[in-house]
């Protein structure tokens, strides 16, 4: 899955408003214990943005990535439908990927999301979260059992 890397968008651009978002978020890490800083862009399709960032805790395994942070602010807005997502961290060799955890948390709200991994340099890769997700289990699944076992309830 060898993607072209794109440059850096002109800012003005909704690409480049959406990078520039997750730049910012970056700086907002709380991340004491792996200090790896994670910024992340949600862009729903009423065109707002919601940022997140990685909020770890002294009990490590509670940390929250920044995707997941920007899923749930946006969730608890109202907002259900996502276009676009833009992740960055401060590794400068290659992209940050979303971990499993948050590939399964956005692939409840649709694999046609369009997921750019962006550098230090605002240089991307862009990929849609079904490639990222190959053979998701998604809420139509449940759906599908529940027709195949005539559920009522
Ligand atoms: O896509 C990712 C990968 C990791 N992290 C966070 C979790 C933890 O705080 C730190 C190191 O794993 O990076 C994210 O926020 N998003
Ligand atoms: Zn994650």
């Amino acid at each position: 899955m060898e993607k072209e890397i794109i440059p850096a968008p002109s800012s003005p651009d909704l690409e480049g408003k959406l990078f520039h978002a997750a730049h910012l978020a970056k700086h907002k890490a709380y991340c004491p214990y792996s200090n790896f800083r994670v910024g992340v862009a949600l862009l729903t399709s009423s065109g707002k943005i919601y940022s997140g960032c990685n909020v770890e805790n002294a009990s490590y395994a509670l940390a929250t990535c920044a995707e997941r942070t920007a899923v749930c602010k946006a969730v608890s807005e109202g907002e259900l439908s996502f276009d676009k997502i833009a992740i960055t961290s401060d590794v400068e060799t290659g992209f940050t990927g979303p971990c499993g955890s948050c590939r399964q948390t956005l692939a409840e709200f649709g694999l046609d999301l369009d997921v750019y991994l962006i550098n230090p340099k605002n240089e991307s890769k862009a990929y849609k979260l079904r490639e990222l997700l190959p053979i998701a289990f998604t809420p139509r699944d449940l759906l599908k059992h529940r027709a195949a076992h005539d559920v009522i309830d």
